[in-house]
This record gives C-alpha cells, structure tokens and sequence, in this order.
C-alpha cells in the first residue's frame, strides 16, 4: 500500500512549534543554538519565544521542498546543510533529534494517524532530510 506523506498548511505551524519546543526542552544542550533569540532560564520562557515557534514552522516549510524534490533531497539540502554546519555549527546529531520529535509531535495529535506503515514511511522520507543536512560536514576542510 502506498503511503503519501505531508503536512496541510495548519498543521505545519502545529508540528513545527511542538517539534522545535521538544527538541530545546527534551534535548536542553541545543538551546545554545539560539541564544540571539533570546534567555531561556526556564522551558516557560522557550515555550513563550516566538522566534522560536516561527523557526519551528520554517523547518516543515522547508520539508515540503524535500517532499517535492523526492528524487534529489540532497540536492535541495546542500546549502541549508553547508550553513548550519559553517555558520551556524549545529551538531548534525541534532537533526536526527529533531526527525524524531516531528514524528512524536505528529503522532501525539492522534495517535490512530501514525501507524506503523504511516510511522515507516516518515522515518525513511525523514531520514533522507536527515542524511542530506548531514552531507556538507564531511566536506569541511
Ligand atoms: C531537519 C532539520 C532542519 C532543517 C530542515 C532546518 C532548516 C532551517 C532553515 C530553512 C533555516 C532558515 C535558513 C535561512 O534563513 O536562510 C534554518 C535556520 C536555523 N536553524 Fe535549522 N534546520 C534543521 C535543524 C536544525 C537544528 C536541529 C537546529 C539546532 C539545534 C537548527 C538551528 C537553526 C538556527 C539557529 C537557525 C538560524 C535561525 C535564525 O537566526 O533565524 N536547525 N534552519
């Protein structure tokens, strides 16, 4: 059967704001990434940015690209890949973080949605995203 993957324009805002705040609340050492956005001395005040939740929903704007590019997601990845890597030195372990925090964050709208045929299907999509962000930092001279 196949399984076609997306996000409607609502959800994104929804998804990308619970995947970003579990990925800094969850995972706390990749709040240092975003200390020009503002203090975070508790999880209120990540909750409460919204700088934060707009960088949420600008992650699943940019997976739509990868989903309409499904045959060339490195390519789309390249130079997204080569920024966080030399300019902003994202450990690229945190993208993997962040893929799965997507998955739980859809799964915990409705849980009947992400079955493990739907829950498959975004891992493999996911972990392509994930190898293309990581494509770059090998390169590094
Ligand atoms: C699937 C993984 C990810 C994707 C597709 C992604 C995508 C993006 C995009 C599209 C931008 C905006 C680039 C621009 O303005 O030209 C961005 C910026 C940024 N990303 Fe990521 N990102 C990912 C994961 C992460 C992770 C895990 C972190 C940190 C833990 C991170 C930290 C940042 C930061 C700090 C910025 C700059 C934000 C700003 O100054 O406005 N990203 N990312």
């Amino acid at each position: 059967k196949k399984v076609q993957i997306g996000v409607r324009a609502p959800w994104k805002g929804i998804f990308g704001k619970a995947a970003i705040l579990k990925v800094l609340i969850v995972y706390p050492w990749t709040q240092r990434h975003f200390g020009t956005f503002g203090e975070f001395p508790n999880d209120d005040t990540i909750i409460g940015n919204a700088k934060v939740i707009a960088h949420g929903k600008v992650v699943l704007r940019s997976l739509d690209k990868a989903v309409k590019n499904m045959d060339n997601i490195m390519g789309v990845y390249t130079s997204l890949s080569r920024y966080h890597c030399e300019v902003l030195r994202v450990d690229p372990e945190n993208f993997r973080l962040l893929a799965d925090c997507i998955i739980v964050s859809i799964g915990s709208k409705n849980s009947s949605d992400l079955t493990p045929h739907v829950q498959a299907t975004w891992h493999k999509f996911l972990s392509a995203v994930v190898e293309a962000m990581g494509s770059q930092y090998s390169n590094r001279a």
